[in-house]
């Protein structure tokens, strides 16, 4: 993923730097020991950073300082977009986010030339109602935080995306999936509200209305509802969000499916996505052929001696996808009870299966007994110090892509990634998406069923080429009418990614709101050469 060097006839043209002997033995060091950096630093810190903000966060919600402190909070954001304007919109706004935080690969680089706006003491849980079951989250929340507040109170979220520190603000801005999506579609559908700093500095609550909107002011927060998600904040700054909830019971039932062939998983996927008695389904591919299927329903713990309770959370077990695999080599469908949180994040100990790359023993036995409670590493933390050496060596070779593609283009997908990458273990993830208007639209008219195809970590494929290979699988994805996540890198074109995304509520929101002055244009944020 070299730096960009400009665009040739609507291509983006990326050079690759050769490295020299001295780079090559530094970077061999660099990667094979990274652990000697990791294990003994970033894990103790990320325990520490850990504890202190469960701590406060406890302490501020027990206190009930939130809800009050959050009115104060969203008047410092609209005063912070007041300036701008006062001081004449000579730049464009972002939020003040710092890049080592977020949940990507990449560093933000627009944000260097922007007013970035605060919003990060929006960190707070706000309220709960259990009557219109619902809850309200300031944007900083992380699923993490979520799902330690709601299920001991007998709740969760629909959608609980896998890792514990994405954001409820990048969840929406931005997007999010997980294996109860073939029943709610992507985090953006539960929601029922965005609470929204506007371009001139007003508060607005954008929402879904049910039947006819009652004015036109109505009809315009309905539309903005649908224009939000995916924006990646270029439309308004997200100062809340009203999420629905659901009542959970304390474990997951969960059934294992070894497939060996690449049909057989397809078919078998469908089939549990379809029924209509699956909470959660998930796959995982080990390679082209031998796969998981996974399909979990709400429990309260096996009824008696005969069922397996599997606490895959507690810090001494088998990383997950470990256990799925010796599942798959056995051959036999398998059942178990995995306790909520610990299914919620059962791919977060392993970071999916990116921790491997990074302390190679770490699933083994002894790490695990005596390290597996720091475990993982807070992915910020590696982010934040993860050498210009390594990076140019993830550039050169590794992948990290999810592709949202129609469920009937699942095999070909699959064929295209081995194709292309060969990178297993594959996440496949089937999720719902309803046919309503958005960057997201599919024009079915009614909702259909798309899967998640997520690939992450080192190609062996010798023609590899960060740029073509990519563009080569966002091509692809145009094809089959699908959708890259924008997390990953994108070298589309301005063209092509309009292509993939649909501009039309989009686009008149960005002029109705006056924000072609106050924010980028969401390409100009998510495309390969605003990231580095
Ligand atoms: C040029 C232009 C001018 C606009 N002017 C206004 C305006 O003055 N006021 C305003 O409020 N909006 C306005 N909009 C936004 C408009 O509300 C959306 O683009 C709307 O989603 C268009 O729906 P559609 O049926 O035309 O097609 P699509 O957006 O393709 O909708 C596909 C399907 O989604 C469903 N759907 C469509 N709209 C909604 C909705 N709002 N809520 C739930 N489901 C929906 C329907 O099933 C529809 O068939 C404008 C958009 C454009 C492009
Ligand atoms: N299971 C899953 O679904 C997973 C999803 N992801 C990816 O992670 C991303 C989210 O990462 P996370 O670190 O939480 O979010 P980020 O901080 O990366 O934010 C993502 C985008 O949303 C914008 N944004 C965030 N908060 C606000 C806000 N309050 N108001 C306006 N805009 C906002 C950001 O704008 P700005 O740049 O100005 O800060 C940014 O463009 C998702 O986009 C998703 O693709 C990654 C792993 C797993
Ligand atoms: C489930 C979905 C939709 C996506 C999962 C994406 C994640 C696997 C990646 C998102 C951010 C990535 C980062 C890394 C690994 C893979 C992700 C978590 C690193 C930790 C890899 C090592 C580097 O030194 C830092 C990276 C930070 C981002």
């Amino acid at each position: 993923m070299g730096a960009a060097n400009g665009y040739a006839n609507g291509k983006v043209a990326y050079s690759q730097p050769e490295l020299s002997k001295y780079e090559k033995v530094v970077e061999f060091i660099m990667h094979r020991f990274r652990f000697l950096f990791v294990v003994p630093f970033l894990l103790p810190l990320g325990v520490v950073y850990n504890w202190f903000f469960e701590l406060r966060n406890w302490f501020v919600f027990n206190i009930n300082s939130a809800p009050k402190a959050h009115d104060r909070k969203v008047q410092r954001v609209q005063a912070q977009v007041r300036r701008w304007n006062e001081s004449g919109q000579k730049t464009k706004m972002c939020t003040a986010r710092s890049g080592w935080l977020t949940m990507s690969f990449r560093f933000p680089l627009y944000k260097q030339s922007m007013t970035q706006i605060r919003t990060d003491t929006l960190i707070d849980i706000l309220e709960i109602d259990e009557e219109a079951m619902t809850v309200r989250v300031e944007p900083m929340v992380t699923m993490g935080q979520i799902t330690r507040f709601l299920i001991p109170r007998g709740f969760t979220l629909p959608i609980v995306p896998e890792l514990d520190d994405l954001t409820v603000g990048g969840m929406i801005n931005g997007c999010g999936v997980e294996a109860s999506g073939k029943k709610y579609g992507m985090f953006q559908h539960i929601c029922q509200s965005y609470e929204l700093v506007l371009a001139d500095g007003s508060l607005v609550t954008a929402k879904k209305i049910e039947g006819k909107p009652v004015n036109q002011e109505e009809s315009e927060m309905h539309t903005l509802f649908f224009g939000i998600p995916w924006s990646h904040g270029t439309i308004g700054l997200l100062t809340a969000a009203t999420i629905r909830i659901i009542r959970c019971r304390p474990f997951v039932k969960l059934v294992y499916y070894p497939t060996n062939t690449l049909d057989e998983m397809k078919l078998r996927l469908n089939a549990e996505a379809e029924n209509k008695e699956n909470e959660f389904v998930e796959a995982l591919m080990f390679n082209k052929d031998k796969g998981c299927v996974m399909r979990g329903r709400f429990s309260d713990g096996p009824l008696d001696k005969t069922g397996v309770i599997n606490r895959i959370g507690r810090w001494y077990t088998k990383w997950f996808y470990t256990q799925v695999e010796d599942i798959v080599d056995d051959g036999k469908v398998v059942t178990q009870f995995i306790p909520l949180r610990d299914y919620y994040h059962r791919h977060s100990k392993s970071i999916f299966w990116e921790l491997k790359e990074i302390v190679p023993f770490g699933n083994n036995v002894l790490f695990r007994w005596f390290c597996g409670w720091m475990c993982p590493p807070k992915i910020s933390l590696l982010k934040a110090t993860t050498p210009p050496t390594l990076r140019k060596l993830y550039d050169r070779q590794h992948v990290l892509q999810d592709m949202l593609v129609p469920m009937d283009q699942l095999t070909k997908t699959i064929e295209v990634f081995h194709e292309e990458v060969e990178i297993y273990p594959v996440w496949v993830c089937p999720f719902r998406l309803p046919s309503c208007p958005g960057m997201l639209r599919q024009r079915s008219g009614a909702s259909q069923m798309f899967v998640d195809v997520g690939a992450y970590g080192v190609t062996l494929k010798k023609d590899y080429h960060p740029q073509e290979t990519t563009r080569r699988l966002e091509a692809f994805v145009r094809s089959v009418k699908g959708f890259q996540m924008l997390y990953a890198d994108t070298y589309m074109t301005r063209a092509e990614f309009w292509e993939m995304f649909d501009s039309s509520i989009y686009d008149w929101l960005r002029a109705k709101y006056n924000c072609r002055k106050a924010f980028p244009d969401v390409y100009d944020k998510v495309c390969k050469a605003a990231r580095y």
